[in-house]
């Protein structure tokens, strides 16, 4: 969908933003772009609607190459959602959602009822529709951002650092919502980000940037994680980046028993058979239950967390459907980390 082939560039300046790119970014997938300060990140994503324009080299959207398109209508075509949301302070909210659509020649009301059908897309109440960015939360007028970018139902989107500037609840809150959101409308997504554990859990690709706009390594997260191509990944990475890889396995594999009876420790539960505790006498500890869906990493956590080793297992509606052991979970880890490093 998206080819750069020997893209580089070279600012006024002297700076070399970005070296020698070629890479494809396939359709409808999440590609992350990632790496420190100044790699060449938004050089490289601005290339793609043109608001930089390579020194040399090529950069082609579905096989035409961008430079033959007309700027603006490119980028009136390509989605483009940035970390301050950059909404336009003077318009409504609505009215920053219909832009695009209005200068696409939609005519007012078809804009409008696009605009108010993506608010509601994107999670935001009826009522915001009316105010001013100003008047909404950094996360909300995140969520025009996306809205608006969103709007002509472009087939790419550029997500420059979106959720960079709201708190990790938030944070955390919007990228449930884009893969969600990403799920259904199975767009090509750009994204960039600094922050690892946000690319490993948007990204169906990662590109690792380092200094000077060198691309070091591309790749599905759980291949970067188990083999990164050389010592600059595995530093940007983490240390705990087995960890990470436990992040993209989920539980729905493992054995569960029946919860023990009769032992110090009980499993209590409401009347609904949801687990509430871990009891033994006057002494309860909080109990997470985790769903098949949880990954190998919460169960980890949850294990060590719990005064039997076990882990209580619930259904969609959280209601107990067994335990697994923290033998069990370990196990399972150590074959998840096998098999990463045998298919990568
Ligand atoms: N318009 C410009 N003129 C001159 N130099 C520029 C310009 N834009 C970016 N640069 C330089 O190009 C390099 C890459 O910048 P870029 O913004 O692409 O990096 P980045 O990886 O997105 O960084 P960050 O994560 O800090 O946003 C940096 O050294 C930057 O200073």
């Amino acid at each position: 969908m998206i080819q750069f082939q020997s893209v580089h560039k070279r600012f006024p300046g002297g700076t070399t933003a970005v070296h020698d790119l070629t890479l494809d970014l396939p359709a409808g997938g999440v590609t992350v772009l990632v790496g420190s300060s100044g790699c060449g990140k938004t050089t490289t994503l601005r290339m793609i609607n043109r608001m930089v324009e390579p020194t040399s080299g090529t950069v082609l959207v579905d096989g035409r190459d961008v430079r033959e398109q007309d700027a603006a209508e490119l980028r009136r075509a390509i989605g483009y959602v940035i970390q301050q949301s950059g909404l336009f302070p003077h318009r409504t909210v609505l009215d920053n959602v219909a832009t695009v659509p209005l200068l696409l020649g939609w005519g007012r009301r078809k804009a409008r009822a696009r605009a108010a059908e993506l608010l509601e897309t994107v999670g935001l109440p009826a009522e915001t529709a009316k105010r001013y960015p100003h008047q909404l939360s950094g996360g909300q007028q995140q969520r025009v951002g996306v809205a608006r970018a969103l709007a002509a139902d472009p087939p790419v989107l550029l997500m420059d650092e979106p959720f960079g500037a709201v708190d990790p609840v938030v944070r955390t809150q919007l990228q449930d919502e884009l893969l969600s959101l990403q799920k259904e409308l199975g767009k090509t997504i750009v994204f960039v980000t600094h922050d690892i554990d946000e690319a490993v859990r948007l990204g169906d690709r990662i590109a690792v940037f380092r200094t000077g706009g060198h691309l070091v390594q591309c790749a599905p997260p759980a291949e970067l994680l188990a083999r990164p191509a050389d010592a600059f990944v595995a530093s940007f990475l983490g240390a705990e980046r087995g960890l990470k890889l436990l992040s993209l396995t989920t539980l729905a594999d493992l054995p569960q028993a029946p919860a023990p009876e009769g032992g110090s420790w009980t499993l209590e539960l409401d009347p609904d058979r949801r687990p509430t505790a871990w009891r033994d006498g006057e002494q309860t500890t909080p109990v997470r239950p985790l769903r098949d869906t949880d990954s190998l990493l919460a169960a980890l956590d949850e294990s060590l967390a719990s005064p039997t080793g076990l882990v209580a297992r619930v259904d969609a509606d959280g209601v107990l459907t067994g335990v697994t052991s923290r033998e069990e979970i370990q196990n399972h880890a150590g074959r998840a980390h096998t098999r990463a490093r045998v298919a990568a």
